[in-house]
């Protein structure tokens, strides 16, 4: 993506921010250019519209309409949402957990159209961790079946609309029908780059974490790197989110009142801004985005620095 390779330059002509060597060739770095860590933006202030966002949204500033309460330059690149309180919204008002979850997938369908129309770049979305197995098996057949019938009833909007999705999490497990519509999903939206749809489904971030590592050893092992050359960045390359431009999320928003990270994106919500609501998730429309965004756009990013 011609944005994403803009931004990858301005990355690599900026090098003293990182210890690792910017070469494309490198083996440290050869499967995948080097994503963009928050820390070299936040140190150098000849770069500093790239923190906002700025240089990103660019490309498709034209069609971003945004409400007046937000300004562009202030936009999130990269939002991560825990939908939760699903089956308490279902509960509260005396319906099968099922119907709390189809209420959630409009919710979940609302805000993919809000941040198409925002110019937000990617969303990511918790939609089932490795530890809901634990959950009935009926209630894990539900979702599962959500899943599959939302993602079924989508494809065709996702490539019209020009949204790619991505899966990261452990898909083996899933039932072989959806494996095969989320392979379907992701070949068939792989060229779109209005909207990064990335859902996580069957996913721990502990988990993440542990791979990356286990991969890097046996890179250490194989002689491919030495152990003084890992990183920050190389670990990053290794985690599930490397196939997205911004693998870091801006912003966290996690509904239904609950206070805490529940095993998700441990590594990359290092310096995101967080985000509570206590509305159910099948509650959570425009306005109370339009709130959180207000709220992240309120926020002083220091990535440890001093206050201005
Ligand atoms: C295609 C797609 C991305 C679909 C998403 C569907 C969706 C809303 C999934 C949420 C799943 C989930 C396990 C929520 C957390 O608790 P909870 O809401 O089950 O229940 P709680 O009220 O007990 O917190």
């Amino acid at each position: 993506m011609a944005f994403s390779l803009q931004l990858q330059q301005i990355f690599l002509s900026h090098t003293r921010f990182c210890s690792q060597p910017k070469s494309i060739t490198n083996p440290l770095i050869s499967l995948k250019l080097p994503s963009i860590h928050p820390l070299a933006f936040a140190q150098n202030a000849a770069v500093s519209n790239i923190d906002t966002g700025v240089a990103a949204i660019d490309a498709s500033a034209d069609e971003v309409l945004l409400p007046p309460q937000l300004k562009r330059e202030l936009m999130p690149k990269h939002v991560a949402v825990i939908m939760d309180g699903n089956r308490r919204w279902a509960k509260m008002r005396g319906l099968p957990v099922a119907l709390g979850y189809e209420a959630g997938i409009r919710a979940v369908r609302n805000l993919i159209e809000l941040c198409g129309k925002w110019g937000i770049r990617v969303l990511t979305l918790f939609a089932f961790s490795s530890d809901n197995w634990l959950r009935p098996k009926v209630e894990v057949d539900i979702l599962m079946s959500l899943f599959e019938r939302a993602l079924n009833d989508e494809l065709e909007n996702f490539a019209r609309a020009g949204i790619q999705i991505s899966i990261i999490g452990d898909s083996s497990k899933l039932p072989k029908s959806l494996q095969d519509l989320i392979d379907k999903g992701i070949n068939t939206t792989k060229q779109n780059s209005r909207l990064h749809l990335v859902v996580a489904v069957n996913y721990s971030g502990q988990h993440d974490v542990v791979q990356a590592c286990q991969t890097i050893a046996q890179k250490v092992k194989d002689g491919i790197i030495e152990t003084k050359d890992i990183n920050s960045f190389l670990i990053e390359q290794e985690l599930q989110t490397n196939c997205i431009d911004f693998p870091c999320p801006d912003l966290l928003i996690r509904t239904s009142g609950e206070l805490r990270l529940s095993n998700f994106l441990l590594w990359q919500l290092a310096y995101a801004e967080l985000f509570f609501s206590h509305s159910h998730w099948p509650d959570f429309g425009e306005a109370e985005f339009l709130e959180a965004l207000c709220s992240f756009q309120q926020r002083q990013r220091r990535y440890g620095r001093q206050s201005s």
